[in-house]
């Protein structure tokens, strides 16, 4: 069918099986994306596909829907069970996220189509059940999946037919190198291939080189973030005092609405800014890698359904690519140093199968600020690219202190394309004047934040998610409906909370924002002294609708 424009291209031209079409309609796609347009097509035809596409452009359903519409076709043939596609990913959280987005698109076929992820770090023998059973589409790191290669829990040689490389650009620099190279000889020798990548570096040309066979190559002539009319993009000039008191700020009255990402630059400042978020009662989570994996994934569901607002995240990924980076300028980093690199990061980031700003599908992210400036631009361009995902809208804010005013510099030239100089960071217009009332407070809460509490604060989370991590892979897996009660927001250092902090009185509000915006309050827990008949009671007329109130604070 010829389509003249791209308004016109939907899912239902490209000639897919009605059920994928129908799982496209229930995740409430109205047409594809530009890489999936592109992708789609090519991937029908049998062809191999080396894909450049930004991030958060929907690369995963470019290459799930035709492996998906292939499985289906050769099942019409050849209905005996068994691996057809092999999806390599660099993290065990982007493993867990592709599993269910194949789930997702093959959710009107799931009779038809199994998928498995063999990422987490499990015992071999507790994932060897599901490989008995041959599922579909495996998916797995590459340390993993030939893990369970050279156990013979599985076998690929007569079965596959797709590979998939995912973040191909990650997966040579997270170390995986040789386990590819092994991995590669388990496989058959003809099969097609997708590799997938937000950057175009020497790492994907030399995966191009191992992997593909005459592939056409989708380079998109795209910015590497999306335009202004989805997605605005600000930095503000303040310096280590000023960024506490201005996020403070901007939360409290209200500027910042909607699921947020704070990114920072090591675990340890990601507890000193949630607990000092915490001193004025602002509940968030923390997201790094020193937390048990059923865990992240778990705080990244829960944040896709809405349970929280606020996640601080480290991404120790980005600090490899920097530590790379650093030592590439002007010469190749060799393989030793690269090896090398991803030691001292792994053993910074505890797991170096981790990643939480590339890859992962933070949904209806309004907002990401980064509280500290990106090492790399890279790092910047993955963080960001967490909000106006899709054709969805977001706004980035990035604090820049006087001396990294160069590396802003960097971000900007590579942004802006050398587009007439044009700057595609706006200043945030924001006169610091104007909070100068909640600088008071600011320094209470700093105050209470010491480093002996960051130290307990840290060693209590990985205490209790250690706890609430084996209650998720065994009573909750039984008990998916349960799952919500388990919460990662708790207080972690709650004798310093004054509650009074909740609140923003209003001699605190600018008198320039007075009336125009809301500013958060909480509201006042009614709790009565007294013996239990008075709490009953008093229970009994909250619930009476006539009898209770609601204050505001205000
Ligand atoms: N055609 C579409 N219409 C609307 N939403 C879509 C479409 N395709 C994908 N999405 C949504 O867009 C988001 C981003 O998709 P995806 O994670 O595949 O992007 P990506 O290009 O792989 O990003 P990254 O490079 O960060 O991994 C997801 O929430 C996905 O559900």
């Amino acid at each position: 069918m010829a389509l003249s424009g791209r308004e016109e291209l939907r899912f239902f031209d490209m000639g897919l099986d009605d059920r994928i079409v129908k799982a496209i309609a229930k995740l409430g796609w109205v047409r594809p994306t530009a890489i999936q347009e592109r992708a789609i097509p090519l991937g029908l035809e049998g062809k191999d596909v080396l894909a450049r596409a930004r991030t958060g452009s929907g690369k995963t359903a470019a290459y799930a829907i035709p492996m998906i519409q292939r499985i289906l076709t050769a099942k019409k043939v050849l209905q005996e069970q068994m691996v057809r596609a092999l999806i390599l990913v660099p993290t065990k959280e982007l493993g867990h996220q592709v599993k269910t987005m194949v789930s997702q698109l093959a959710g009107c076929c799931s009779h038809d189509l199994r998928v498995s992820d063999v990422s987490m770090q499990i015992d071999y023998s507790a994932q060897k059940p599901f490989l008995m059973e041959k599922p579909d589409v495996l998916v797995g790191t590459p340390s993993r999946v030939l893990g369970h290669l050279s156990r013979r829990n599985v076998e690929l040689r007569d079965s596959l037919e797709v590979l998939v490389v995912d973040e191909a650009d990650l997966l040579l620099s997270f170390g995986f190198e040789s386990d590819l190279h092994t991995l590669l000889g388990h496989l058959p020798k003809i099969y097609q291939s997708f590799l997938m990548s937000a950057t175009f570096n020497e790492d994907v040309e030399a995966l191009k080189r191992l992997i593909l066979h005459n592939p056409v190559v989708l380079k998109l002539e795209e910015s590497h973030l999306p335009p202004c009319s989805q997605l605005l993009q600000y930095h503000m000039k303040c310096e280590e005092e000023e960024r506490f008191l201005l996020i403070i700020a901007l939360i409290k009255l209200g500027l910042v609405r909607g699921k947020t990402l704070l990114f920072v630059n090591t675990v340890e400042r990601a507890y000193r800014l949630r607990l000092f978020l915490e001193q004025f009662l602002v509940r968030c989570c923390v997201l790094n890698g020193e937390l048990p994996i059923h865990s992240r994934c778990h705080i990244i569901e829960q944040f896709n359904q809405g349970l929280y607002n606020f996640i601080v995240a480290t991404d120790e990924s980005s600090l490899l690519q920097s530590a790379n980076q650093s030592q590439s300028q002007g010469a190749a980093v060799s393989k030793k140093k690269k090896k090398k690199n991803a030691k001292k990061v792994t053993k910074a980031a505890k797991d170096k199968e981790y990643g939480v700003s590339r890859g992962i599908d933070f949904q209806n992210v309004s907002n990401v600020i980064n509280f500290d400036f990106p090492p790399t631009v890279d790092a910047y361009i993955h963080r960001v690219g967490r909000t106006a995902r899709a054709h969805q809208q977001g706004t980035a804010l990035t604090f820049v202190s006087h001396c990294e005013v160069h590396l802003l510099e960097e971000v900007e030239q590579i942004l802006s394309g050398g587009d007439d100089g044009k700057s595609v960071l706006k200043p945030y217009q924001f006169d610091m004047k104007e909070i100068e009332g909640f600088r008071y407070r600011c320094k209470d809460a700093t105050r209470a934040v010491t480093k002996q509490a960051i130290k307990e604060a840290r060693l209590k989370e990985i205490r209790q998610e250690l706890i609430n991590s084996k209650q998720l892979k065994t009573y909750f897996e039984d008990n998916p409906k349960d799952l919500h009660i388990l919460r990662h927001d708790k207080s972690l250092h709650p004798s310093t909370i004054k509650p009074h902090m909740k609140n923003v009185p209003e001699y605190l509000v600018p008198s320039t924002l007075q009336g125009v915006i809301q500013p958060l309050v909480g509201k006042r827990k009614l709790q009565p002294k007294g013996n239990i008949a008075a709490r009953k009671s008093f229970k009994k007329q909250r619930q009476d609708p006539l009898k209770n109130f609601k204050y505001t604070g205000k």
